[in-house]
């Protein structure tokens, strides 16, 4: 895998918080400044669940985290359905990375109770928590998903997308309630499109890393297969290209993977993917006037893939049809969810 793609650096709003802003805000809350302590001795190593309401920025997070497009993002919520594990090593410290779906309340499918069962699983056996919300906001949908915390594991909030946030003396009374709400270990004011931000927050969960041999190579970045990658890649460009249009019940599947041996490449990868979606005038919207939509998710999302696997990549997209898929349980399962 090509580890140069990130997404972190994309532009944000407002200017990114000085290491001094941020301090003033966190005093003025009268909250835990979350500054470094000490370097670490010896190796560590563990496990941080990355866990919060959907669309508050978590896949951004945690490709920052890692420095490469691991987890697929979009403006449309619910984009990640699965438990992801992106890793990163960095001094003496192995962080590995829980990516979890959007915990969300309204709606009761097949596919939402296994949405939600994973976000369950994936915060039981954790060394750290980052409880992600958006900056000055706290809604039910966040308090639903804080009151799943098991007492004894350190929970950090991440008060993300402070670069929307214009009026930050705002924050401090934010930050004072949300020190009412729960014993959060340390507050993180910050912006995952923002480097500084991210190594930040790396040197503070750092200090919630127990010390524990590694469990990956120094070179891993995750642990899921290139197939997988390949079919989160299709859905992201999917759900980019269709917007709201499209309900997010759609979801890709990799029929076929073959890799070819070839004079011109040093690697060549054939790819066949479907995406699935629930009824007929979803098909003519992916498909879209002339093939021109679909066409345009297959090159992107080869183009991307390219550069992810660092091959040749002759990708072909069909669409079908599978009315209430997200409503059938053995269904949902077959399409790769717990
Ligand atoms: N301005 C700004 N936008 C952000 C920031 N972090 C994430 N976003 C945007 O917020 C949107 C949602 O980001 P995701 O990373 O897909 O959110 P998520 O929480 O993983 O979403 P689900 O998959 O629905 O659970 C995207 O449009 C991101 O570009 C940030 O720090 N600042």
């Amino acid at each position: 895998m090509n580890p140069t793609e990130d997404n972190s650096g994309e532009d944000a709003g407002a200017p990114a918080a000085g290491q001094d802003e941020l301090e003033a805000m966190l005093a003025a809350a009268g909250v835990r400044s979350g500054r470094p302590a000490e370097p670490v001795q010896g190796q560590h190593c563990g496990l941080v669940a990355i866990v919060g309401k959907p669309n508050v920025g978590k896949s951004t997070l945690m490709n920052a985290l890692v420095g490469q497009k691991i987890s697929i993002t979009s403006r449309k919520a619910q984009t990640t359905r699965h438990r992801i594990t992106g890793i990163r090593s960095r001094g003496q410290s192995q962080f590995v990375f829980v990516d979890t779906p959007g915990f969300q309340t309204r709606h009761s499918t097949a596919l939402n109770k296994s949405l939600n069962r994973a976000v369950l699983g994936a915060i039981g056996d954790v060394d750290v928590i980052l409880f992600v919300v958006e900056a000055g906001s706290f809604t039910l949908q966040d308090a639903k998903v804080l009151s799943l915390f098991k007492p004894g594991i350190p929970t950090l909030l991440v008060a993300n997308k402070l670069d929307t946030v214009h009026r930050r003396a705002e924050l401090a009374p934010w930050l004072k309630g949300m020190q009412e709400r729960h014993p959060f270990a340390e507050f993180v004011p910050m912006s995952a499109k923002n480097r500084r931000d991210i190594e930040r927050l790396l040197d503070i969960v750092e200090r919630y890393l127990p010390e524990q041999p590694w469990w990956y190579a120094e070179d891993e970045l995750t642990d899921r297969s290139e197939k997988f990658l390949a079919s989160e890649t299709v859905r992201e460009k999917l759900f980019r290209f269709t917007g709201d249009e499209l309900p997010y019940t759609s979801t890709v599947t990799v029929d076929q993977w073959s890799e070819e041996p070839s004079r011109q490449h040093k690697r060549f990868v054939r790819i066949a993917a479907t995406i699935v979606v629930e009824r007929d005038s979803h098909k003519a919207m992916v498909i879209g006037e002339g093939g021109e939509r679909l066409k345009r998710i297959s090159t992107e999302a080869r183009q991307e893939l390219e550069r992810l696997f660092d091959a040749k990549v002759f990708l072909e997209v069909w669409v079908k049809v599978r009315s209430g898929w997200a409503d059938d349980e053995a269904r949902v399962r077959s399409f790769g969810y717990e």
